[in-house]
């Protein structure tokens, strides 16, 4: 078996990660070969209900986990990962925007950001989930300077992968029939996902997906805010917050981030903007189309066509972080 890796989730005792734990432990994330050490953290009330985690993860009898490391405790989480996935923050409630969980939730990137610089390897790689994701990316890696900008991202890939299935559906194709989708921004209702690049496999052609689905009217109305709301239409429905699909985009992101992306497709992941990709602001987290190499080295896609109307979209998203941006400045250590 290959050298093995030291894989963090925090929230460990919640609903995403009852999802999200088996994957990774199965060899579904990182490859079958690839030995896993599991790191899980939750917060000191929660560590019985972890104990009962850990019971289940050893009754699968997975061959390629090698140990299980259940804690409370921040520095023995974060000591020499490699990958951090950070899911352990509160979940919106009806009635609220991802956004109004900054108060409550900051702090706790705070403190991650900061176990992340003192006890992480320098290369380790990072996926902010918790929300709002976006912003509070930015706090972590904000607290964690000596780990580069580039190694953290949070996840818009359930937005992504909600846009796809969107299409795929209008088109009456296979899911994986359609690609390159993007999402620009922030994962809040204010995203855009974009679908004027994407491409679609149609009755054994491949067309873009705008000509595909022949409805300007349903791909710049509905299509949009039945993805920006898709997230609240689901806590309606279940009084809950997605969980299972949540933990199978982030399986994707890291996926991808880890063995790469295929050829010229593309995937969208929210990533530290630095002022120079597609008249962005600087110093903010927005989620951009980019291709991976192996290892992770990823590329933001340049050159795509940006109409007035995608511009719009994305500045108006681009101008809620970086409210969001100056919100949760006062959170931040002096
Ligand atoms: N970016 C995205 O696409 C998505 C983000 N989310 C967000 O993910 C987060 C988690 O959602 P769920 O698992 O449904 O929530 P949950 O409430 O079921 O689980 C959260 C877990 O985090 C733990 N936790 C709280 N503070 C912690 C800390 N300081 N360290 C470690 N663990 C801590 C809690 O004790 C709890 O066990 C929420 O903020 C939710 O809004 C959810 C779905 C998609
Ligand atoms: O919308 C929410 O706050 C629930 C979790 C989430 O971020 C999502 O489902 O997209």
């Amino acid at each position: 078996m290959a050298d093995g890796l030291k894989v963090l989730v925090t929230g460990a005792a919640g609903q995403i990660a009852y999802s999200l734990l088996y994957s990774i432990a199965n060899g579904d994330v990182f490859g079958k070969d690839k030995s896993i050490t599991l790191v899980m953290l939750d917060i000191a009330p929660m560590a019985e209900a972890l104990k009962g985690v850990v019971m289940e993860l050893q009754d699968c009898a997975l061959p390629s986990l090698k140990n299980v490391i259940s804690t409370t405790d921040v520095k023995e989480a974060f000591t020499d990962i490699d990958f951090a996935i950070l899911v352990g923050a509160m979940p919106r409630r009806q009635g609220m925007e991802r956004k109004d969980l900054l108060k409550a939730n900051a702090k706790i990137f705070v403190e991650q950001g900061q176990a992340l610089e003192k006890y992480a390897k320098k290369t380790v790689k990072v996926l902010v989930v918790g929300n709002p994701a976006n912003t509070n990316c930015l706090i972590a890696l904000t607290c964690a300077p000596s780990i580069p900008k580039t190694n953290f991202t949070c996840l818009t890939r359930l937005d992504q992968n909600r846009a796809q299935s969107q299409i795929a559906s209008r088109l009456g194709v296979s899911n994986d029939s359609v690609s390159n989708m993007i999402i620009w921004g922030n994962h809040s209702s204010t995203q855009f996902p974009d679908a004027a690049h994407a491409s679609a496999v149609v009755g054994g052609s491949t067309a873009n997906a705008v000509e595909a689905v022949k409805d300007d009217a349903w791909l710049n109305g509905d299509f949009i805010s039945t993805v920006q709301k898709r997230g609240g239409a689901v806590i309606a429905a279940r009084k809950l917050s997605s969980a299972m699909s949540a933990a199978k985009a982030i399986c994707d992101h890291v996926r991808d981030w880890y063995f790469g992306t295929k050829g010229d497709k593309w995937t969208s992941m929210g990533i530290y903007s630095n002022g120079s990709h597609y008249g962005l602001p600087e110093n903010i987290v927005y989620s951009v189309p980019v291709r991976i190499a192996p290892g992770g080295e990823y590329t933001v896609v340049e050159g795509l066509k940006i109409s007035d109307f995608a511009r719009s979209k994305m500045d108006a998203t681009a101008q809620e972080l970086l409210e969001e941006r100056n919100a949760a400045w006062d959170f931040l250590p002096t």
